[in-house]
């Protein structure tokens, strides 16, 4: 790895550092970016401990930088050490994946669980289930059937992105302890009304979770016929809609139930999905059918996966900035959810589709949740491509739901890779760039009310 690899996130970690005042630290895996306050609202919390967790060695004295994720090799030690910097490469990531299956009410999730538990994959899941009222409906339609599945807990009354979210740790962390070495793969439905982000943040956030478990990915169902009217839906101000929120943290999108409609609904739909999330990888099924690979074992969140999304094909025509209101942005995602969870049921909504093209970007009610990706060639000024970046993330980290990236840098002989959700970011130098290999760099953000061009101008201005 060369040396300037480390100058890098050294520059985008101590911009990071700088802005965190309240001495949380900078440390691997988790990096707590700028917005302490937001972060400290959601209950974040990003402990040393996870660093122990994550590293090869202990560290001394002040960290100004570690990068994150797993390298391929082993015995990977940290490359350069001076003064506390540090770039390290951490052994492969033995912890049990989990994937979340999320949805929204009716999407088809327990059906796509139900393939998943009755499919010849040898694989030990463990369930998790996360019925949102009384009574366990779902926990009796999980198919009698299963192939290696350990365990089917009931998360009951809440939702998990409220209440039940210590339960889920808690419950976790039992399994983790209980069962170790007994199952391979936690899946965790959640209830329709979920909104991922706590979830996926729970895996960052909490210690007894982190050590053992990572987030393998989230599976997001649309229902293809009924996702439009959710994703209309006009929330009250500072509440989400959990429907695109869904969709826009997925890492693979299952557009379910086409038997129920046209092809031309479809394709409309695909598009709208796809302008909220170019980032995920999008399938069109009936009943949930899909190669069990294509929702297990993605590594939606691993930094050497990457470039399976990124480098997604059309997510260059995804990059819609969707026009829309000006919403407040002072919400907390994580306190959106003492709403009650009734529907918002709305009258017609002056909803276009423009069937033959695919693009509807002119929702009336658009929720102002879109994707924008940037592809173009060249090396960054590492001073100017930290202060980009981290200005672009200490003011706009609420907004920012993911993003993910391959970066050249000037006199970088590796690739910089990067991901993050909202606060969280992890970054880390990643293979050399091939003698003849175009230095391309590709980035895709996924947020609320990015401005594609603005976006991209800014990047541009960090090249050299
Ligand atoms: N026609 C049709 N029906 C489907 C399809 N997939 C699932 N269903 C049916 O849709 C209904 C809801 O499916 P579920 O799998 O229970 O959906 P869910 O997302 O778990 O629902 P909630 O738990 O209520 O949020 C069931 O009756 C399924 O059999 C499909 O592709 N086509």
């Amino acid at each position: 790895m060369a040396a300037i690899s480390s100058d890098l996130a050294t520059a985008f970690f101590g911009l990071a550092r700088r802005q965190v005042t309240a001495a949380v630290g900078v440390w691997p895996q988790c990096l707590p970016l700028p917005h302490l306050s937001s972060a400290s609202r959601r209950g974040f919390s990003v402990s040393p401990r996870h660093a122990a967790a994550a590293l090869p060695r202990r560290r001394t004295g002040p960290c100004r930088f570690a990068s994150a994720a797993a390298a391929s090799s082993p015995s990977s030690a940290p490359t350069r050490e001076e003064g506390g910097d540090v770039a390290t490469k951490i052994p492969p990531d033995n912890r049990i994946p989990a994937t979340i299956i999320t949805g929204f009410l009716g999407s088809g999730k327990t059906t796509l669980l139900n393939h998943i538990l009755t499919a010849d994959h040898g694989k030990r899941i463990a369930v998790i289930e996360n019925e949102f009222g009384e009574v366990d409906i779902d926990g009796s339609l999980v198919a009698e059937k299963r192939t290696g599945t350990e365990d089917i807990i009931m998360l009951n009354n809440g939702c998990l992105c409220c209440t039940v979210r210590g339960d889920l740790v808690r419950i976790i962390s039992e399994l983790v302890e209980k069962k170790k070495g007994k199952f391979d793969h936690i899946v965790i439905e959640t209830t329709g009304l979920a909104n991922p982000a706590p979830i996926i943040q729970t895996f960052y956030s909490e210690d007894s979770i982190f050590a053992d478990v990572k987030l393998d990915g989230v599976v997001t169902l649309v229902d293809a016929k009924h996702a439009n009217f959710h994703l209309d839906e006009v929330k009250p101000k500072g509440v989400v809609n959990e429907a695109v929120e869904q969709v826009a943290y997925a890492d693979r999108i299952i557009v379910n139930k086409t038997d129920l409609v046209g092809k031309q609904d479809v394709t409309a739909l695909v598009q709208r999905v796809k302008s909220i999330n170019g980032m995920a990888h999008l399938k069109q099924t009936q009943y949930g059918k899909v190669d069990l690979d294509y929702v297990l074992g993605i590594g939606g969140f691993d930094l050497e996966r990457i470039e399976t999304s990124v480098g997604a094909e059309g997510s260059k025509d995804d990059h819609a900035h969707s026009e829309h209101e000006d919403h407040d942005h002072d919400h907390d995602h994580d306190h959106d959810h003492d709403h009650d969870h009734d529907h918002h049921h709305h009258d017609e909504h002056e909803h276009k589709h423009d069937g033959a093209h695919g693009h509807d970007h002119d929702h009336t009610h658009d929720p102002g949740v879109s994707s924008v990706s940037i592809v173009c060639e060249g090396n960054l000024n590492l001073d100017k491509a930290n202060m980009w970046l981290g200005t672009l993330l200490l003011e706009r980290s609420d907004d920012i739901y993911r993003m993910k990236g391959i970066i050249s840098v000037d006199g970088m002989s590796d690739r910089f890779v990067f991901q993050g959700v909202h606060d969280i970011f992890q970054g880390s130098p990643d293979r050399p760039w091939r003698e003849g290999e175009p230095r391309t760099n590709k980035l895709v953000f996924i947020g609320r009310n990015l401005d594609a061009q603005e976006l991209e101008k800014g990047f541009k201005a960090c090249l050299l």
